[in-house]
C-alpha cells in the first residue's frame, strides 16, 4: 500500500530536518508543496518548495490548501504523484489543518508524525540560530501559527519529542522498520 508519512508541529521542532533525514536513510522522497511566501536565504526553488505567485498559485489542483500567516500554502495532485511514483513509502512537511484534511481523505494510508521540542524557548532558541526575523517568530510561535496538537487529532498521531537529535533518529529508525 502506498504510504504518507505527514510531518506537522511547531516552526523549530525539526520537521525539516527529520524529513531530510529520511530522504537521506531511507530514500523517502518529501512532497514538495507550493508557496506564496518569499524564498528565504538558503532555500532552493523546486527543492524547499515551489514557490508561486497569487496567479500561478489559483492555477494549481490542490490534494488541500491553507493561508497561514500572511500567506498561502498547499499540496498538488501532480506532486503527490510524482513522489509516490518514486517510492511507495513519502513524506510531506504540513500544518495542522492540512493534516487533518489528509487523514481525513486517505486513512490508512497516513502515518502521521507530530514533533515537538519540551519547551518553547528551545524552539524559539532554534529559530533565531536558525537566522528567522525575531518578529516572525514571535508570530509563529503563538495563536494559531503554533501548531499544536488538538485534541481530536490526538489518537491518530505518533509524537515525536525532538530534544536530542541521537534520540529521534532511533525512534524515527523503530518507526520506519514497523512500516
Ligand atoms: N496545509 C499545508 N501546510 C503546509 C504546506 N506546506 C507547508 N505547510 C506548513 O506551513 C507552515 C509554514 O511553513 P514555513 O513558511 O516553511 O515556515 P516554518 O514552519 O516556520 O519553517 C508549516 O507549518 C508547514 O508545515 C502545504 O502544502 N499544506
Ligand atoms: N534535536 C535537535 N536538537 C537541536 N537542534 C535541532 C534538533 N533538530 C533540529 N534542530 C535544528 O533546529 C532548527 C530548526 O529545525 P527545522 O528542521 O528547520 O524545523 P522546522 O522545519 O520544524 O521549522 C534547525 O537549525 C535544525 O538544524
Amino acid at each position: 500500500m502506498q504510504k504518507i508519512i505527514l510531518i506537522a508541529g511547531p516552526s523549530g521542532a525539526g520537521k525539516t530536518t527529520i524529513s531530510e533525514y529520511l530522504t537521506k536513510k531511507f530514500g523517502i522522497p518529501r512532497v514538495i508543496t507550493h508557496t506564496t511566501r518569499p524564498m528565504r536565504p538558503g532555500e532552493v526553488a523546486n527543492k524547499s518548495y515551489y514557490f508561486e505567485n497569487n496567479a500561478s498559485f489559483s492555477k494549481l489542483h490542490f490534494f488541500e490548501h491553507v493561508r497561514y500567516g500572511s500567506y498561502k500554502y498547499g499540496s498538488s495532485k501532480e506532486a503527490l504523484a510524482r513522489a509516490w511514483k518514486k517510492n511507495d513509502i513519502v513524506s510531506l512537511i504540513v500544518n495542522i489543518e492540512g493534516a487533518a484534511s489528509y487523514i481525513k481523505q486517505l486513512g490508512k494510508q497516513v502515518f502521521f508524525l507530530y514533533v515537538t521540542t519540551s519547551t518553547r524557548t528551545e524552539l524559539k532558541e532554534r529559530l533565531l540560530k536558525r537566522g528567522d526575523d525575531p518578529k516572525k517568530i514571535a508570530e509563529r510561535l503563538s495563536g494559531n501559527e503554533l501548531n499544536l496538537l488538538p485534541d481530536n487529532l490526538k489518537r491518530d498521531a505518533h509524537i515525536i519529542l525532538n530534544d536530542n537529535w541521537d534520540k529521534t533518529k532511533k525512534k524515527l529508525n523503530a518507526i520506519i522498520a514497523g512500516l
